[in-house]
């Protein structure tokens, strides 16, 4: 047993973890023996509802690589720590951190020969050590403090979720919720395995859908470890194996893909992610770096490519965060040794991990992240980004402040001296019109507006002949309706673009409502007025001649014209007070769609 001390690789002073053989005076050693160090007070405004140490952090270092076959992984949290990660955590965000003042490497728990069980590579090893971070991860849980585990490859989660589910059975007796950030699902069974890695299966021993009677294949699980596949929730997945994709669907399993969060945004998939969990569920957050775009994070062993943005990461972490319900935190799978081209990409792969830890333990943090990791690591800038502007260190400083709450449109993301454009997360809000209501709307008006523009450009026409002046309210209502009919015509291609806004038919309708209205009132006193109106001429000389003219005169064609002027009236009178109330009916129908999806 010889866990690398982080004094073999830290510089000498105000470490957090360094300081840790030295206890701070004042500061409380835990029951579990493990230390304390620093006394600031946590900034954060979030309440947390399930810790009642919420200010004190529990650290576990985990240096393990057993869970796949390339080394690099166990120096991720030796790195991290190196970056300022810690001392960020304790003089930033005003944590007191618990834990051991080294890295566990768990030589002592590694077999000479670990031949594969049930296709499972380097089996006992792994199961050894995840009952061993088990232990740890239950320790600090115990004492109602949230924990941090730095990884190692990510089937260190076994332990990590099983330390935590155990301890918050014990303490709260309930369940908790899973987030688990990642490129790939790692629910599969030994038996679905191509790889037989076990970072690529952690999922099914602690959901139990794989479990083994004996102890040293992780039969030491017991159900006190295990979670709820209905509390389990993916976010980031894009590399699903086959047998995977069954487990998933055959268990009803809550999956956001990259595809989810392009279509929907990140913010509205944290909405429904967290809303799937519910707000009475403590958090398990497990976070694997390679959920990440290679971009950001291309140190690691299984990257692949089109995952999240930093700012994405951050986003989730901080939405977690906002909950109030986060009771532990992973960060796995970061592999510093994994520099492609040159090594800038293990550095900004630790500087990704340095800003979504703060992230998820305080909302205003990443900008705080950025400065840290910056002024303790040479900045270099990620690869393939394109050089947008350069700007001073207060300007950036500027522009990086939080400026996101969950759910908001968009943003950019600044970092080192470039300006990197984010993935423009537009909000999308759906309002449900009433398919056969608005079809409906659509055919009466047009109906109503095509009616009164025929009648009344004919009357226009009658007047013209008969040399007589054109009254101002035949071109009037002539227009007016044509405006209806340009309003529906609009209102038609915003339902095919399929935007169509209720604020939008709210004012369209509005307007036309009072030009309809001052027609309406035009034609009625026209039609009914009390000296010479329309209808009583109509009466009086048409409806109520005696006796009507009749045979093949022109009389009787005169008097056919001026009754089917007479109807027309009545026509026009009709379909421009149902005009009105249908432009009433719409304003009633645009707000209750508007309310009904506010
Ligand atoms: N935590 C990870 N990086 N997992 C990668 C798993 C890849 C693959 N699905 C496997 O089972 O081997």
């Amino acid at each position: 047993m010889s866990p690398t001390r982080i004094s073999d690789h830290a510089e000498p002073a105000a470490h957090p973890l360094k300081t840790a053989g030295s206890v701070l005076p004042g500061s409380p050693t835990s029951s579990t023996g493990s230390k304390t160090f620093g006394n600031n007070m946590n900034t954060s405004m979030v309440e947390s509802k399930f810790l009642t140490h919420p200010e004190e952090l529990g650290v576990v270092a985990v240096g393990f690589s057993g869970g796949q076959c390339k080394p690099g992984v166990d120096a991720a949290p030796s790195a991290l720590i190196e970056s300022g990660l810690l001392t960020q955590l304790r003089d930033e965000l005003g944590y007191r951190l618990h834990g051991d003042d080294q890295v566990h490497l768990y030589t002592d728990l590694v077999p000479a020969d670990d031949p594969p069980h049930r296709n499972m590579k380097n089996p006992r090893a792994v199961s050894a050590v995840t009952r061993r971070i088990a232990d740890q991860v239950y320790s600090h849980a115990r004492e109602g403090r949230l924990v941090l585990t730095l990884g190692g490859d990510h089937s260190v989660a076994i332990g990590t979720i099983g330390g935590t589910a155990k301890a918050i059975r014990e303490r709260l007796g309930r369940e908790i919720a899973v987030i688990w950030v990642d490129a790939h699902a790692d629910i599969n069974t030994p038996e679905t395995s191509g790889s037989g890695n076990i970072h690529g299966m952690p999922v099914s021993f602690l959901t139990g859908l794989a479990k083994d009677d004996n102890e040293d294949f992780f039969g030491w699980l017991r159900r006190d470890n295990l979670i709820s596949v209905k509390k389990l929730v993916y976010i980031g997945l894009r590399d699903v194996d086959p047998g995977e994709k069954r487990i998933l669907r055959e268990n009803g399993i809550k999956a956001f893909s990259m595809f989810d969060i392009d279509r929907h945004g990140i913010g509205r998939v944290m909405e429904m992610a967290l809303g799937h969990i519910g707000t009475d569920t403590p958090i398990h957050l497990s976070f694997d770096v390679d959920a990440l775009d290679p971009m950001w994070a291309p140190s690691t062993g299984t990257p692949v490519r089109g995952g999240l943005t930093l700012r994405e990461g951050d986003f989730i972490c901080e939405c977690v965060h906002e909950t109030g319900s986060l009771v532990a935190v992973d960060l796995v799978e970061v592999n510093p040794s994994l520099a492609p081209a040159n090594d800038i990409g293990a550095h900004e792969t630790v500087r990704a991990g340095c800003s979504l830890i703060p992230s998820s333990l305080d909302k205003s943090a990443s900008r705080t992240a950025l400065r840290s990791a910056d002024s303790l690591v040479e900045h270099k800038p990620p690869r393939s980004l394109t050089l947008q502007h350069t700007h001073s260190i207060r300007d950036e400083a500027l522009q990086v402040a939080p400026s996101i709450e969950c759910g908001m449109a968009s943003s950019t993301v600044t970092s080192g001296s470039l300006v990197y454009e984010r993935r423009v997360v537009e909000k999308v809000h759906k309002y449900h019109w009433p398919a056969v209501q608005l079809n409906l709307w659509i055919l009466i008006m047009l109906i109503s507006a095509c009616t009164i523009i025929g009648v009344f450009s004919t009357f226009v026409q009658i007047q013209g002949f008969l040399q007589l002046p054109v009254p101002w309210y035949f071109p009037y209502y002539i227009t007016v309706s044509a405006m209806t009919v340009a309003f529906i015509i609009l209102l038609l291609w915003l339902i095919f673009q399929r935007r169509l806004l209720p604020s939008i038919v709210m004012i369209g309708g509005f307007i036309l409502f009072i030009l309809w209205l001052v027609g309406l009132i035009v034609i009625s006193v026209q039609l009914f007025g009390p000296s010479g109106s329309v209808s009583s001429n109509c009466n009086l000389f048409v409806f109520g001649a005696n006796p009507q003219p009749k045979g093949q005169n022109l009389q009787t064609l005169a008097w056919l014209e001026q009754r089917s002027i007479c109807q027309s009236w009545q026509a026009v009178f009709a379909f421009a007070l149902v005009g009105e109330i249908f432009l009433l009916w719409i304003m009633v129908m645009a707000y209750q769609v508007f309310a009904g999806d506010a």
